[in-house]
């Protein structure tokens, strides 16, 4: 697992370790570790040109301490000071080790063909040191002018902490950031490297250790590895039965929408359900069986469509491509009204908007799986462009108001729950934006809750096997929904491998 903790849980526990060690240990600890991942990622320090973008902070501090010690190496390190003020001691020592610094113009943009241009543009390696986790907002001026210089030069860019311009918090992007090839990040991984837009900035995170472990209280935001995924996942034992291992309940897809059926259901028994029982009309079911043989259909009268439905399920998916009129609210209502877990996804998350006390007032397990449209109907005055600006942010608000499990599905999928960390999918990949992968995944995640997984866990689970499908599918072309099925015992497979 990868813990992620907020700037000011990081800024008090830095404050706590700090004050037990000599001055500036700290910084001198995160300059090493940021060195380090600098000399991987150039060829050879040796002759190499880096150029570090320093601005007023600690941030810039750390890169010019990094620096003196490439330049130490024989690096032909060169600063562009852009700040107010800059790290005075950093700045020392980088000039005892031969490296220099060139102050940048403050007060306009940066021409190109200026000084700090071509020295952008000529370098081996570039090291954003603009802001670390005292930065607001989008970049400012020079600031944003070097890496929009940063971002054309070839050079790979290595951020110090995290790409300077990001909401460190939220992942949100609001102006100007820097797209790093690699972060170095000291201490924990701060939210916005693993939530986009904030995680496209980022690059591959290489984590830093500056000894803050102990000091630091229960994370903000989990990102899980293969190997979490892999200890979570229900699998067969030599006692499982179908019934043991989870029947899963399907009230999904309509006469008008009947592939949603057949992906859901393909997405469940791929994931490892014991027995899936579809509900739905007649021409539903027939497609469903024609493609999936293996499942228990339970045909709905369309004059009494609640008393068709199975019983003694262990957990229910609700909702893609059912529609949203009066039976299916109905319907929904009804199926709310068990015990079982029940994950709502697409019509049923609409629904439950005119409805919110149908989750809010339930005790048993229950999860959402919206899209940020879906999303954005279940909270007042939010539109979906503000849930995917702060996807984070507005998953935890769903949660809390709706008092169940969030998954909002994206460019980054997370997962809310009140009073627990969330949780950010490493694997997605915009390979899942086509049609009817959505259906794949609420089948996939209600096959988890039925084995027994707390929704939670079975979302983290489905989202990363979800993404991990989508990746193991793709040979170079586009992928649909159907070949995301078919990928999904791979993904399991190859969570042992990874
Ligand atoms: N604490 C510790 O123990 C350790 C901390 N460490 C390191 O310290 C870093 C935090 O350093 P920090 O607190 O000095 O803030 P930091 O982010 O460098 O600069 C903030 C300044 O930038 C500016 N600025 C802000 N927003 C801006 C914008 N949008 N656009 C342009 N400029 C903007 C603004 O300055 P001003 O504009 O006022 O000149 C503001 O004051 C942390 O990320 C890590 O790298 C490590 O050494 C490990 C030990
Ligand atoms: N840009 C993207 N990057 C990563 N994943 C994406 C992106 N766009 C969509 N997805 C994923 O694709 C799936 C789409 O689900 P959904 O919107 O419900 O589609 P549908 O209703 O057509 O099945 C979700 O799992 C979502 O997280
Ligand atoms: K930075």
């Amino acid at each position: 697992m990868r813990y992620a903790h907020a700037v000011e849980t990081v800024r008090k526990a830095e404050g706590e370790l700090m004050a037990r060690l000599p001055d500036g240990a700290l910084m001198q600890r995160a300059a090493t570790g940021l060195a380090g991942v600098c000399a991987r990622v150039l060829p050879r320090v040796y002759g190499s040109r880096v150029v570090l973008l320093i601005g007023s902070g600690d941030n810039g501090g750390d890169a010019l301490y990094a620096g003196s010690q490439l330049a130490r190496r024989g690096a032909a390190v060169r600063a562009l000071l852009v700040g107010s003020r800059v790290h005075e001691a950093g700045l020392a020592a980088l000039r005892a080790a031969g490296g220099r610094a060139v102050d940048v113009p403050r007060s306009a943009e940066i021409p190109a063909g200026s000084a700090a241009s071509m020295e952008v543009a000529a370098a081996d390696l570039i090291v954003d040191g603009l802001v670390g986790i005292g930065g607001s907002g989008g970049l400012r001026g020079p600031h944003a002018s070097l890496a929009i210089l940063a971002g054309a030069a070839e050079a790979p860019v290595v951020a110090v902490d995290l790409p300077s311009g990001i909401d460190v918090d939220t992942g949100a992007v609001e102006g100007t950031a820097v797209r790093a090839d690699v972060t170095a990040t000291f201490g924990t991984h701060k939210p916005g490297l693993f939530v986009n837009p904030g995680a496209a900035h980022a690059g591959v995170v290489e984590f830093v250790d500056i000894g803050l472990a102990g000091e630091l209280p229960t994370a903000r935001l989990e990102c899980p590895q293969a190997g979490d995924i892999d200890a979570l996942l229900p699998r067969p034992e030599p006692e499982s039965t179908k019934y043991r291992r989870g029947v899963l309940g399907m009230a999904v897809g309509s006469d008008r929408f009947r592939g949603a059926a057949v992906l859901a259901a393909g997405g469940a028994l791929r994931g490892g359900v014991g027995m899936v029982r579809y509900a739905g009309r007649e021409a539903v079911a027939t497609e469903v069986v024609r493609r999936w043989p293996e499942v228990v259909v339970s045909v709905l009268d369309p004059g009494d469509p609640l008393a068709g439905l199975p019983e003694g399920v262990n957990a229910w998916v609700v909702g893609p491509g059912r529609g949203v009129d009066g039976a299916a609210a109905a319907e929904l209502e009804s199926i709310l009204a068990t015990s079982a877990p029940v994950l709502l996804d697409a019509d049923a998350v609409t629904l439950l908007g005119q409805r919110p006390r149908l989750v809010r007032d339930r005790a048993a397990p229950t999860l959402l799986t919206p899209h940020a449209g879906e999303l954005a109907r279940l909270l007042p005055d939010t539109s979906p462009r503000e849930v995917e600006a702060r996807r984070l942010e507005h998953a935890t608000r769903a949660a809390e108001e709706y008092r169940c499990v969030v998954l909002l599905k994206g460019s980054t999928t997370v997962i809310a729950e009140p009073g627990r960390p969330a949780a950010a999918d490493p694997t997605g990949t915009s390979l899942l934006a086509t049609a009817g992968t959505g259906d794949v995944l609420s089948g996939l995640v209600g096959s988890l809750l039925s084995g027994g997984l707390a929704p939670r866990e079975a979302a983290m689970c489905g989202a990363y096997l979800h993404g991990l499908a989508a990746r193991l599918a793709h040979d170079g072309g586009p992928i649909g929904a159907s070949d995301l099925i078919d990928a999904l015992p791979a993904a399991i497979r190859a969570l042992r491998a990874e």
